[in-house]
């Protein structure tokens, strides 16, 4: 028989969840087809047509489900789940064990609806559940089948509800997992270039900064920009300049060793933070990147383009904090664009 509507609201923006619904309806209709010819065997030929209607039932959900009523293939699904159980242990017994699908409407509930909603429906599912068991002590199974095949028929709808509530309970913590996965990328990773995002790198130059305070050690920190980009947005277009922030971004992170953190510090600024990086080396790393990027074409739309990148540098100060670090960045940045731009520029403390 029978299985469980998948979890998740009812609403057309989960696709993940409808195709599990869809499956669930395969795997259902295949056990009842099973189920069909298990009680023509033990000779219960009114729930082996039960079950022929419950496959009509899956498969009419399925091709709902496939046509995105979504909503009216989760209530067959239901009533199917209710209704076999019901008449289940009414002909062949509670120790049959049809009761059990029933419990695997609980995740569901609980994933579908309002929190109000579903300990409502909870408690509902509950006193049905409790009004079967007690119903079944008073009323004798109306087709009842041999001992043998009733263990039989426990074990499989036993095994059935174990396997269903696995997938199941694999599906909530791949989505969940997965979810969380996606959400920890959004909140430190920027879209476009796939570099950190600016909170994210503040983060990660304050931990070295507090690092750096325990365990004194040269760090350094570049600005880079890229020239006459308003030009190039206005002479390219937008999504072009995009484009172009993509590839350089990944030349940036090519030419940086593991070690190093860069993010997007703004438009087209990027920040890259040089731990155990003198002075010396940091003007080095910014030449490299500075050529890397001279010496890139890409070609968008038969149109060879070309950028440079301007880099300000500045070696961390014990004490600073990274505003004031970055702050001396900016201000060699600054002198690299007034000095004509596809350069890199020492920041003046270090001069002195
Ligand atoms: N395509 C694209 N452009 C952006 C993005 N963010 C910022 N920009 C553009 O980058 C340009 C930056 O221009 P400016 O700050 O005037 O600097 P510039 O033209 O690069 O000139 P210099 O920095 O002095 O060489 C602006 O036109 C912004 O619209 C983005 O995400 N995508």
């Amino acid at each position: 028989m029978d299985k469980v509507t998948a979890p998740g609201r009812h609403e057309s923006g989960k696709p993940q969840f409808w195709q599990l619904a869809r499956r669930c309806c395969q795997l259902a209709a295949s056990v009842d087809v099973a189920f069909f010819f298990l009680f023509h065997l033990l000779g219960s030929p009114i729930l082996a047509w039960i079950n022929v209607v419950s496959v009509g039932l899956y498969l009419l959900a399925y091709w709902l489900l496939g046509k995105r009523l979504n909503q009216p293939a989760i209530i067959l699904i239901w009533i199917e789940v209710i209704v076999h159980a019901f008449l289940g242990t009414l002909l062949v017994g509670w120790d049959s064990g049809f009761h059990y699908f029933l419990l695997m409407f609980i995740p569901a509930l609980f994933a579908g609806m309002r929190r109000r909603n579903a300990w409502l429906a909870v408690g509902g599912l509950w006193a049905f559940y409790v009004g079967l068991y007690a119903l079944m002590w008073f009323v004798d199974p109306l087709q009842p089948i041999a001992s043998g095949g009733l263990l039989g028929v426990f074990l499989f709808n036993l095994t059935v509800v174990f396997c269903m509530f696995s997938y199941l309970t694999l599906f909530y913590i791949s989505t969940v997992s997965g979810t969380q996965r996606a959400l920890r990328r959004m909140a430190t990773i920027d879209s476009l270039t796939g570099l950190f995002n600016r909170r994210h790198l503040s983060d990660l130059a304050d931990k070295e900064i507090a690092r750096h305070a325990r365990n004194p050690e040269e760090l350094s920190f570049l600005l880079l920009d890229i020239d006459h980009f308003k030009e190039f947005n206005d002479e390219h277009g937008h999504d072009t300049g995009d484009r172009i922030l993509e590839r350089v971004s990944t030349v940036l992170a090519q030419t940086l060793r593991e070690q190093d953190y860069i993010g997007r510090w703004g438009g087209e600024e990027f920040l890259v933070v040089l731990p155990g990086t003198g002075l010396e080396q940091a003007i080095q790393t910014a030449e490299r990147i500075r050529c890397a990027v001279e010496t890139c074409s890409w070609v968008f739309a038969d149109l060879e383009v070309f950028v440079t990148v301007s880099v300000g540098v500045s070696q961390y100060c014990a004490g600073e904090n990274l505003s004031s670090a970055v702050a001396r960045a900016d201000q060699a940045l600054y002198e690299s664009k007034r000095r004509g731009r596809n350069r890199v520029e020492v920041s003046a403390t270090e001069l002195n």
